[in-house]
């Protein structure tokens, strides 16, 4: 295999920092043929479907990628925003605005944000930060819980391009932040934020993305750090057990997903006679098609036809300034020891915000 050629090492070259935000992926645009790429590349990663490789190959292309694309062109059409999908503007917008927070505490860093699947992509992200002088890279996947379909995907790519890189910049990773004290503030802020406007109601609901059942019994750890960030965030509000439930989402294909389901429980909470109830996501760091779609709009609809009265989203924390603080403070410990600081520029963190700001930001 050839190494790329790189500038030649020079002593007294810039040694800059670099941070590089890592989401999902999403479509470039609803359409069916945008779609069949973009599930195509997603659904191909071994880490996400888990079966033997030539069987996944025949369903995946003999049956997935005829007749999905055009169901979920139709669903991503319903949440598609004028600058594009909600998931990228809002991973972009907490690039931007992660610059800022961190540049306003004093750290000079370059942050971009990459998708797994899709564009930007990881290994074009980690040129240009290279290209940019960076030295060091902190790799914040935007997934609060570990999972070894997202997480640990996001790691095999960077290590993917690190075998095709002959000069390593140091790397460090944050592999989870799902009891991270500062994240679950920032939860239980939005979820009061919510209630001082819209009162309580007889059930929060969290639901994460689900995964099939069986990696949980493969030893994966995010089934228990869902319930973890569940029951920190019921404790911060001062919820009992009756008061709350976690649930997941999302399911795919005929296999045992994790439980209980989303759907069904809010369908069997409408039975039971609960009148309103409040759905939050705590799983996902930027509102998305799973959220804005399957919650929103799919889950309401299904609880509201079951004989609930009252349906309220609870958005995630987005761009958020308790959001934003909660990734800036974790950041800065993970950075520690790295000579990032400068003398503090105020300015160059304003000037990210009224950047953001221009972007759309509500911060
Ligand atoms: C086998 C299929 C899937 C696994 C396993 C899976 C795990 C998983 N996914 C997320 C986060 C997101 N998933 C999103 C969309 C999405 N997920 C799947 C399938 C699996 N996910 C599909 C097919 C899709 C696309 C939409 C659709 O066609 O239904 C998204 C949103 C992307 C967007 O563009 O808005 C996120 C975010 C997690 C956290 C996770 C495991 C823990
Ligand atoms: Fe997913
Ligand atoms: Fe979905």
């Amino acid at each position: 295999m050839a190494f790329a050629k790189e500038p030649p090492h020079t002593h007294g070259q810039p040694q800059r920092t670099g941070i590089l935000l890592c989401n999902l992926g999403t479509p470039e645009a609803p359409t069916p043929a945008a779609l069949r790429r973009y599930l195509g590349q997603f659904l191909s990663d071994p880490r996400v479907v888990e079966i033997p490789k030539a069987l996944w190959w025949l369903i995946l292309h003999g049956f997935i990628l005829r007749r999905r694309p055009k169901a979920s062109a139709a669903k991503y059409a319903s949440i598609w925003r004028p600058e594009g999908s909600p998931l990228k503007v809002w991973t972009a917008k907490q690039a931007v605005l992660l610059r800022g927070y961190l540049g306003e505490r004093g750290h000079a860093v370059e942050v971009r944000y990459a998708m797994r699947y899709g564009q930007p992509a990881i290994a074009d992200q980690l040129d240009a930060l290279k290209a940019a002088g960076c030295t060091r890279i902190l790799v914040l996947p935007a997934y609060p819980q570990y999972c070894a379909a997202t997480t640990a995907s996001v790691y095999d790519m960077v290590f993917q391009w690190g075998q095709k890189t002959r000069t390593l910049p140091e790397f460090r990773f944050i592999n989870h932040y799902h009891d991270d004290p500062g994240y679950i503030e920032a939860l239980k802020t939005a979820v009061l934020k919510h209630w001082s406007t819209h009162g309580r109601p007889d059930r929060l609901v969290m639901s994460f993305h689900g995964m099939p059942e069986r990696t949980l019994h493969l030893g994966d750890p995010y089934h228990c750090e869902c319930h973890k960030t569940g029951r920190l965030l019921a404790e911060a509000l001062g919820l009992e057990k009756a008061q709350y439930l976690v649930t997941f989402q999302s399911r795919f294909g005929r296999a045992k997903w994790l439980e209980p389901y989303t759907e069904p429980s809010l369908i069997a909470l409408a039975r039971q006679g609960v009148e309103r109830v409040d759905v939050i996501c705590p799983g996902f760091s930027s509102d998305c098609i799973e959220t804005l779609e399957e919650i929103d709009q799919e889950a309401r609809q299904a609880f509201l036809d079951a004989g609930g009265k009252v349906f309220h989203y609870i958005p995630c924390l987005n761009d958020s300034a308790e959001g934003m603080r909660a990734l800036a403070d974790l950041c800065e410990r993970h950075l520690a020891g790295w000579p990032t600081r400068t003398p503090p520029d105020a300015d160059a963190g304003q000037r990210t915000r009224e950047r953001a700001l221009a972007m759309g930001a509500t911060v």
